[in-house]
């Protein structure tokens, strides 16, 4: 294996020892912004210094695929009881290891999915000026993003997001569209109404994942299903320009997803990468399938005993790459603890801290450019400040 491909822990450890106040990167005032525009950045032979990223991160060549087992939910979801043990364990043993796993038979429409992915060709092909209606503004975790040009001053992802709230409340019915629809203008109406359809059909499938790894944890299946039933979530749209240097650069710098599962549809271009046994390994994309991953709340939740792991994506310098990701999160005010039959005083004790999801997402927004060791940073500062 090169040894670029490697991560050393260095720089996680140096990354603990500081304040996670120290972490917060700004811009310096007298720089003139930078502005990631890929209907310029095209014509260029170099790509701005603030892409590259250091050697030992930047992409390896000849990843080796990650054995992800492909999970059949056809008779899980039909409530087939030998079909919902057999799932369960096998998704037990990939929870434990790096915590990805595929879903098919998962029940959501071809058809919707094909139309959240042809109407991302639409709103990313615009003019930068008409995205920017719906610019993410500081502080803030939903909107467009055009990289984190706005946030962050090196190691930026060669990407555009476009991100936004979903909320299984019913009151919140058209959440997704409204939000769109103010941002945009009326004419995106179908283009909200397409958004908001698939984000339901996210919910209703993480839910469904949730009472499966209920099971796989032996809580039963109610424990989780109930406690995301009422989920208040974040969609994103990831969408990944052809690069002329892909391996001076990153899609999506190395991060744990510190919501609390995440369910990817990527399409047939391939670009997500998985660190497991200390190397990158990638996940070849499978339209039938959803790549579902537990992040750091989830982790959490099962007590350490389910992973959050560490992933990032790369460019290519010929096609266009898309992604959606639906980020499960529970509603506000749910306390973040596992249940008491994960937690033993003296053979599993508690690991992290009591906290709420907008605790964990201040953290990462505000005072820390959360990548590697996320939840345990903020563990250690709850604990720091309890004290
Ligand atoms: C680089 C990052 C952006 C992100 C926070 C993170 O440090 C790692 C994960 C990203 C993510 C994914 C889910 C939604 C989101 C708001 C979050 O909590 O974690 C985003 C963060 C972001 O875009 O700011
Ligand atoms: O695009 C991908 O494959 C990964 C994106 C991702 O990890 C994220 O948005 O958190
Ligand atoms: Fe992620």
């Amino acid at each position: 294996m090169a040894i670029e491909c490697m991560i050393t822990t260095t720089r996680s450890t140096q990354s603990m020892a500081q304040p996670p106040s120290l972490k917060t990167e700004h811009k310096q005032d007298d720089q003139k912004p930078l502005v990631f525009d890929a209907s310029v950045l095209r014509y260029q032979t170099e790509i701005p210094e603030q892409f590259i990223w250091p050697d030992e991160e930047k992409p390896c060549a000849n990843t080796p695929e990650l054995q992800v087992p492909l999970i059949d939910l056809g008779g899980f979801l039909s409530g087939n009881k030998q079909a919902a043990m057999k799932a369960s364990t096998i998704v037990g043993e990939a929870c434990q290891k790096h915590g990805f796993f595929l879903v098919v038979n998962h029940g959501v429409d071809n058809q919707l999915i094909a139309d959240a992915h042809r109407y991302m060709d639409d709103f990313f092909g615009l003019p930068l000026s008409e995205k920017q209606r719906a610019q993410r503004l500081a502080g803030e975790h939903c909107g467009y993003a055009s990289s984190f040009t706005g946030r962050f001053s090196s190691k930026l992802p060669w990407k555009e997001t476009l991100s936004f709230r979903y909320s299984a409340d019913k009151s919140s019915s058209s959440i997704v569209q409204d939000y769109l629809c103010s941002k945009m203008g009326e004419e995106f109406k179908e283009f909200g109404r397409v958004y908001q359809d698939y984000s339901e059909a996210m919910s209703t499938l993480s839910v469904g994942i949730m009472e499966l790894l209920g099971l796989s944890l032996g809580v039963g299946r109610a424990h989780f299903k109930e406690f995301f039933e009422d989920n208040d979530s974040i969609m994103r749209l990831n969408y990944y320009p052809p690069c002329q240097k892909p391996d001076q650069t990153l899609g999506t710098g190395p991060h744990c997803d510190p919501t609390s599962l995440t369910i990817l549809h990527q399409d047939q271009v391939g670009g997500l990468e998985v660190f497991v046994d200390d190397k990158w390994h990638s996940i070849s994309p499978n339209l039938n399938a959803f790549v579902v991953n537990i992040g750091d709340t989830f982790m959490a939740l099962s007590n350490g005993s389910y992973k959050s792991c560490l992933h990032r994506a790369v460019v290519n310098s010929q096609t266009p790459r898309k992604s959606l990701a639906f980020f499960l999160c529970p509603r506000d005010d749910k306390v973040v603890k596992p249940p008491n039959g994960l937690v033993d005083d003296t053979s599993c004790p508690r690991i992290y801290p009591d906290f709420t999801w907008p605790m964990l997402l201040e953290f990462t927004q505000k005072h820390y450019r959360a990548d590697m060791k996320t939840l345990q940073v903020f563990s250690n500062w709850l604990q720091q400040k309890s004290s």
